[in-house]
């Protein structure tokens, strides 16, 4: 019988024998390479060590191809190997450290612009994403310290109170019709018609709507949450403006890579004609708030602008100083309705999902929260009655007084959220967190540094089975018995001077649209039996799902 290498010597040719074993010898050389220039080595800075490198294969790609097969179980495999809190990838000939450990997290958050920042990222997303014009670059870095301190308005009193009030009673209105029971797309509302709702008759003449939740949950947050910043005549006039907002965030990563949109990547193709149209409505949009502005006569169907939030107000003033161009101004726009959506609600979506599958919890939140929602039904004496309606909703107290609620948002927060925060290193520095004897790590100039917060997230030394999604986890008692709830080490909304400008709003948009989804409907699992808890997609920070999420929705009763 013939031994391997003659079938070898008689089949293949010798010039594909040479490129094979070229091959696998450029393989195993990178590998013993970067095993050897990888290893954390002792410097001559305080005792600081350089971050070890995971060893790789493949020469210039290093670890793509590991993170493009399945990111998240190749970072958990390294971080049960490197158990100091980071390690070091290779994308593209580039470095990249991963941290997990959360003082080493803080301590690269609390860093000075000069060492870490990621302005230059920034830049890129605002380009290559949101299709800022690349001749107004010059202007964006003039006018970013301006735009940055107009965020107050998302975040300091009166400004985020009056974004509350709005959107507390943009909810009190829409709630009652979360679904409506209509058969015909005319009559229903615009979540409903993305969520391809049916009336469906149960066994015992019982009538409920079944739904596709994800889409249900994530756009009636949408849509009652954005006139708060952009007005009520935007929706109106342009009710498609979500529908493409998905479709770019489907393609978001593909889009930062600044591929063009021919690349046969069908992902990237739709991202882009997505976000050219919705950058058309934007530039309409603006187009109006300038005649608005210069007190000139605007088309009839944007005559409520007055009602624009006063961010988008702020930055007119810095635009028109700037003399930024329509379009400039529209991919900011669209910047920040992409952030101030891509994640808060698919965050309610996981908070409904983890609260219906548990009846016992349900029935707990309901009774933590009816002081504070309070539902009412009018009783006419006819044999149909009005449908239930939200009276009072007291958001501060949702948020202070309501801790299991609150620790449900937290724990959703770590375990169905999985953000990156991503920093350039500027120059050569020392990183060491403020434990005691804890190591120093030396980052050089011209790498990278992530902070991995889903690692920390589902980290046992930190979480008591950290998989486990429980509703309580994060509730601290006082010495007078009161319970509180808070993020603790996570950290989904990043850190330092780049940290989520919308988190307070976000806490308290998911806090309020829970409360008010679970005062008033009740939700089972289409066809009944049990809950099945939808599968995690990665997205951008919190998870999507691509699972169907059928669901039977009802109106609560509260009388007989
Ligand atoms: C659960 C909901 C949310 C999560 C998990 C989240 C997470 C994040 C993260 C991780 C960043 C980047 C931080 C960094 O680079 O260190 C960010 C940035 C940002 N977020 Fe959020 N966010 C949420 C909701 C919102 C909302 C509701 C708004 C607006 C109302 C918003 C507005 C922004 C803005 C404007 C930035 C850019 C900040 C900058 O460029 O400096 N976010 N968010």
């Amino acid at each position: 019988m013939a031994t391997t290498w003659e079938y070898i010597a008689n089949n293949i040719s010798p010039r594909t024998l040479t490129i094979a074993l070229g091959t696998i010898l450029v393989l195993i050389l990178t590998r013993l390479f970067s095993s050897l220039t990888g290893t954390s080595k002792s410097t001559n800075q305080n005792g600081a060590k350089t971050v070890p490198l995971v060893p790789y294969w493949i020469p210039f790609l290093g670890h793509i191809p590991n993170m493009a097969i399945n990111s998240n179980a190749f970072v958990q495999k390294l971080q049960k190997t490197y158990t100091s809190g980071v390690f070091a990838l290779n994308f593209g000939s580039t470095t990249h450290s991963i941290i997990y450990d959360p003082h080493l997290a803080t301590a690269l958050l609390n860093q000075k612009p000069a060492n870490a920042d990621n302005h230059s990222v920034s830049r890129r997303l605002m380009q290559c994403t949101f299709g800022y014009p690349s001749n107004e670059l010059d202007k964006y870095d003039a006018a970013l310290g301006e735009l940055l301190a107009a965020y107050k308005h998302l975040q300091i009193e009166p400004h985020l109170g009056d974004m509350v009030d709005v959107t507390v009673r943009k909810t009190k209105e829409s709630i009652a019709n979360f679904v409506t029971f209509m058969e015909s797309p005319v009559d229903q509302m615009p979540w409903e018609k993305v969520s391809d709702v049916k009336v469906v008759e149960k066994e015992g003449g019982e009538k409920v709507m079944e739904a596709s939740l994800l889409p249900l949950v994530r756009d009636f947050c949408a849509w009652t949450a954005n006139p708060a910043i952009m007005g009520t005549d935007f929706l109106q006039n342009f009710p498609e403006f979500f529908d493409d907002l998905w479709i770019l965030d489907r393609g978001f990563l593909y889009l930062a890579t600044g591929l063009p949109r021919w690349t046969p990547i069908p992902l990237l193709t739709r991202a882009h004609i997505a976000r050219k149209r919705n950058l058309e409505r934007m530039d309409v949009f603006h187009e109006m708030m300038e005649k608005h502005w210069n007190g000139e006569m605007v088309d009839s169907k944007w005559s409520g602008l007055d009602d624009v939030g006063s961010l988008i107000k702020a930055r007119m003033e810095i635009y028109r100083k700037h003399k930024m161009s329509i379009r400039a101004r529209a991919s900011i726009e669209h910047a920040l309705n992409w952030a101030s959506n891509a994640n808060s609600n698919s965050l309610v979506f996981w908070m409904i999902n983890r609260i219906y599958e548990d009846r016992a919890l349900l029935a707990m939140l309901r009774d933590e929260i009816a002081p504070y929602v309070k539902v009412e039904q009018e009783e006419t004496g006819l044999p149909i009655s009005e449908p239930p309606r939200i009276t009072h909703l007291d958001v501060g107290a949702l948020c202070t007084e309501c801790p299991l609620l609150k620790s449900c948002y937290v724990e959703c927060l770590r375990l169905d959220s999985g953000t990156w925060s991503f920093k350039e290193i500027k120059s050569d520095f020392v990183l060491q967190s403020r434990q005691k004897d804890a190591q120093p790590w030396l980052l050089r100039q011209g790498t990278y540094a992530h902070i991995a917060h889903d690692l920390h997230s589902g980290d046992p030394n930190y979480f008591e089975n950290p998989m486990v999604w429980k509703a309580d986890r994060h509730i601290r008692y006082d010495e007078k018995e009161k319970g509180a709830a808070d993020l603790g080490t996570i950290r989904p909304y990043g850190g330092g001077s780049s940290m989520c400008k919308g988190r307070q709003f976000a806490l308290k948009e998911s806090m309020l649209f829970t409360a008010a989804i679970i005062a008033m409907w009740d939700i089972e699992p289409a066809v009944g039996g049990s809950w099945k808890m939808p599968k995690h997609r990665q997205a951008t920070g919190v998870y999507a799902t691509d699972d169907t999420t059928r669901v039977w929705i009802k109106r609560r009763k509260f009388s007989d």
